[in-house]
C-alpha cells in the first residue's frame, strides 16, 4: 500500500455498452473502470482550470470561505490542462461525491485537489431535457455504484469536535475543510463539541447506536480513545463497537488513526476518505490494571517512548520536537526501565512474520463477512471475556518470560503508523487477531540507538538485529521502579503492572481499503 493521499483504487467495473452519456448534444460522459472522462465543449470551473465556466459551477459549503487557490494541476490532477479550450477531462471516480438529476439538469459534484494537501468540492452541471431524463437516470445510477463501490453512501454521522485538539482550532478545521465535502455527499450530519475530559466516553456510553452509521471525532488519538471506551462499557458493548464504525479527522497532535485508516495527514482528504471510507473490523486490545478494564486501540508503551511523550510535560513550550528532544536525552543517558515481562508469544520470526503479513494480503475475503459479524453481535450484545482474566489473575504458564531488567523500549502496536511518517509497526494488520510487540535493550550502543531512530521512515528498522519483534495476543509487564510512565494510546495510566489481551475483531474502524492500513508493509 502507499500512502498517497488522494488516490485510491477505485472499484473495479468493465466498460459497460451504456456506459456513455451523451449531454448538452455533444458532450459525451463516459465511465471507466476508475474515471469519468469528459469530452465535448465544455470545461471545467475548477481554479486549475483557465477556461470559464459553460456548464460548470463551483459549489463550496456554507462554511466553505476558502478563496479559489491557483494551481498548476488540470481536472482532478490527472490532466494537465494548459491547452484552452479543453476538451477532454478525466474524474477520478474516488473523488465523485453524488450525482442526481434535478427537473433540468444533470448535476454531479465531485472533489478536485486545491492545493498539494487539500480537495474542496466541485460540480458539473449538464441541461437535460424531458425525454432524456430516465437514460440520464440509469446512467447516474451506474456512475454512483462505480463511485461508491462497497462503501455507503449518504452516512449517518455523529461528529464529536473537541474544541482544545490539536492547536485549538479543531472546530473551524471541521468548518473549513470536512463540513463542504460532508454535505456535497449528502452525509447526514449531527456535530456536537466535547465540554470537558471523559465527555466523549459519557457521548458514546448514550448513543442511539442505531440513529448512526459512523463517530468521526474531530481530535487527535484522545477523543477515538473515549469513543472506543464509552462503546466498550455499555451493557451492548460488543454489538455496539460493532455496528458503529469509528473515523479520525485529524486536528489533534498525534493523529495516527487518520494516518493508518485513512493515509493522510489532511483533514479535507480525510473527508473524502471517510465518505468512501469501507467498513473494517478492528482488534482492539483489553487492558487491565488492578480494578480496572479499558480498551485500546493503537498502542501501549512502557519505557523511553512513553517516557519521552508523557515525562517531557515539563517542555511542552517545545511544541512537537518536545518527543524528540526527550528521546534524544534519554537515548545518550542509555536509560533503562527495569520491569518483568510475559508475553503470549504466537510468531517470534520476523521472515515467519513478513509471511504473515503477505498471506492475509492474498487472503480471499469471506463474503458477508461483516454482515455476519454485526449480526453474531446482536445476539450476544455484551463484551466478550477475557480470555487469559486480569493482571491479578495467576500468570498463565505457557506465555514466555522475557528478561526485563536493561529493558529500554516495550512498545506494543496496535496499528503500523504512531505518527506522521513513523512507521514503527509496518507489519500490523487491523484484524489478523495479533497484537505487534517491539522490544529493544535500553544498554545497546548510542550509535545503533541512533541508527534505529534514523531507520524507522526507511522502513530498515524492523530487519535490525537489536530489535525484537514479536506478534502475539497477550501479555504482562510489572515495572520495578516505583515512579515512572506507562502510556496507553497516548494516554497516561497508574505506574503499576498491567495486562493486555488482544479481543479480535472487536471494532470497528472506516478506512481505505477495508482490509489492510495504509503503511508500507514489511519488506
Ligand atoms: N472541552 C474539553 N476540555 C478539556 N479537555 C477536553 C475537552 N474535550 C476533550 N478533552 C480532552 O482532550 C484530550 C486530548 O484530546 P485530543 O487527542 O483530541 O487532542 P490532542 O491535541 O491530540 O491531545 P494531546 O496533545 O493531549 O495528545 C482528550 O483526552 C479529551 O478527553
Amino acid at each position: 500500500m502507499s500512502s498517497t493521499d488522494s488516490s485510491a483504487k477505485p472499484p473495479e467495473a468493465p466498460l459497460q455498452h451504456d456506459s456513455s452519456l451523451t449531454v448538452d448534444k455533444q458532450v459525451s460522459l463516459t465511465l471507466g473502470s476508475d474515471s469519468l472522462l469528459i469530452v465535448g465543449k465544455t470545461s471545467c470551473s475548477c481554479p486549475s482550470c483557465a477556461q470559464p465556466p459553460v456548464a460548470l459551477s463551483v459549489l463550496t459549503g456554507p462554511e466553505d470561505d476558502r478563496p479559489a487557490r491557483k494551481s498548476n494541476r488540470g481536472c482532478c490532477g490527472l490532466f494537465k490542462s494548459k491547452a484552452k479550450p479543453k476538451t477532454t477531462h478525466a474524474i477520478c471516480l474516488y473523488n465523485v461525491l453524488d450525482a442526481e438529476v434535478n427537473p433540468s439538469n444533470l448535476v454531479i459534484t465531485y472533489a478536485v485537489p486545491s492545493t498539494k494537501d487539500d480537495v474542496s468540492v466541485t460540480a458539473l452541471h449538464y441541461p437535460i431535457v424531458e425525454k432524456e431524463k430516465l437514460a440520464v437516470e440509469a446512467w447516474v445510477q451506474q456512475l454512483l455504484n462505480l463511485a461508491y463501490g462497497n462503501a455507503q453512501r449518504r452516512k449517518r454521522l455523529k461528529i464529536l469536535v473537541n474544541p482544545f485538539g490539536g492547536k485549538g482550532t479543531a472546530l473551524s478545521l471541521y468548518q473549513r475543510y470536512a463540513a463542504p465535502v460532508f454535505a456535497a455527499a449528502r452525509c447526514h450530519l449531527d456535530v456536537q463539541s466535547t465540554e470537558r475530559r471523559g465527555h466523549a466516553t459519557d457521548i458514546a456510553k448514550q448513543l442511539d447506536i442505531n440513529a448512526y452509521d459512523a463517530i468521526v471525532c474531530c481530535s487527535g488519538d484522545g477523543l477515538p480513545y473515549e469513543v472506543f471506551n464509552g462503546l466498550g462499557q455499555r451493557t451492548n458493548g460488543r454489538e455496539a463497537l460493532a455496528k458503529l464504525a469509528l473515523a479520525l479527522l485529524p486536528c489533534g497532535s498525534g493523529n495516527g488513526m487518520t494516518w493508518n485508516c485513512l493515509g493522510t495527514g489532511s483533514v479535507s482528504i480525510a473527508a473524502l476518505a471517510i465518505v468512501k471510507g469501507l467498513r473494517t473490523p478492528l482488534d482492539l486490545v483489553s487492558v487491565t490494571q488492578k480494578g480496572t478494564q479499558s480498551l485500546s486501540f493503537l498502542s501501549q508503551s512502557f519505557g523511553i517512548v512513553a517516557d519521552s511523550d508523557l515525562g517531557t510535560d515539563h517542555i511542552r513550550w517545545m511544541g512537537a520536537q518536545r518527543f524528540t528532544y526527550g528521546f534524544l536525552v534519554r537515548l545518550m543517558q542509555r536509560t533503562i526501565y527495569p520491569c518483568e515481562l510475559a508475553i503470549k508469544v504466537d510468531i517470534d520470526d520476523k521472515e515467519a512474520i513478513k509471511e504473515h503479513y503477505s498471506t492475509f494480503l492474498t487472503r480471499e475475503e469471506e463474503p458477508d463477512a461483516d454482515r455476519k459479524r454485526v449480526e453474531d453481535a446482536q445476539q450476544s450484545p455484551g463484551m466478550p471475556k477475557l480470555q487469559y482474566g486480569t493482571v491479578e489473575d495467576e500468570l498463565p504458564t505457557d506465555w514466555e518470560v522475557v528478561p526485563g531488567e536493561t529493558m529500554g523500549n516495550f512498545y506494543a502496536g496496535n496499528m503500523a503508523i504512531m505518527s506522521k511518517d513513523t512507521n514503527f509497526f509496518p507489519a500490523s494488520l487491523p484484524n489478523d487477531g495479533l497484537m505487534d510487540i517491539v522490544t529493544i535493550e535500553g544498554n545497546i550502543s548510542r550509535v545503533t540507538s541512533i541508527k534505529m531512530m534514523n531507520e524507522i521512515p526507511t522502513g530498515g528498522f524492523f530487519d535490525m538485529p537489536d530489535v525484537k519483534i514479536r506478534k502475539a495476543t497477550a501479555f504482562r509487564l510489572v515495572p520495578h521502579e516505583k515512579e515512572g510512565y506507562i502510556s496507553i494510546d497516548g494516554e497516561p495510566v497508574p505506574f503499576e503492572s498491567f495486562q493486555a489481551e488482544i479481543q479480535p475483531g472487536l471494532g470497528t474502524v472506516l478506512s481505505k481499503s477495508g482490509r489492510v492500513y495504509e503503511a508500507d508493509g514489511p519488506r
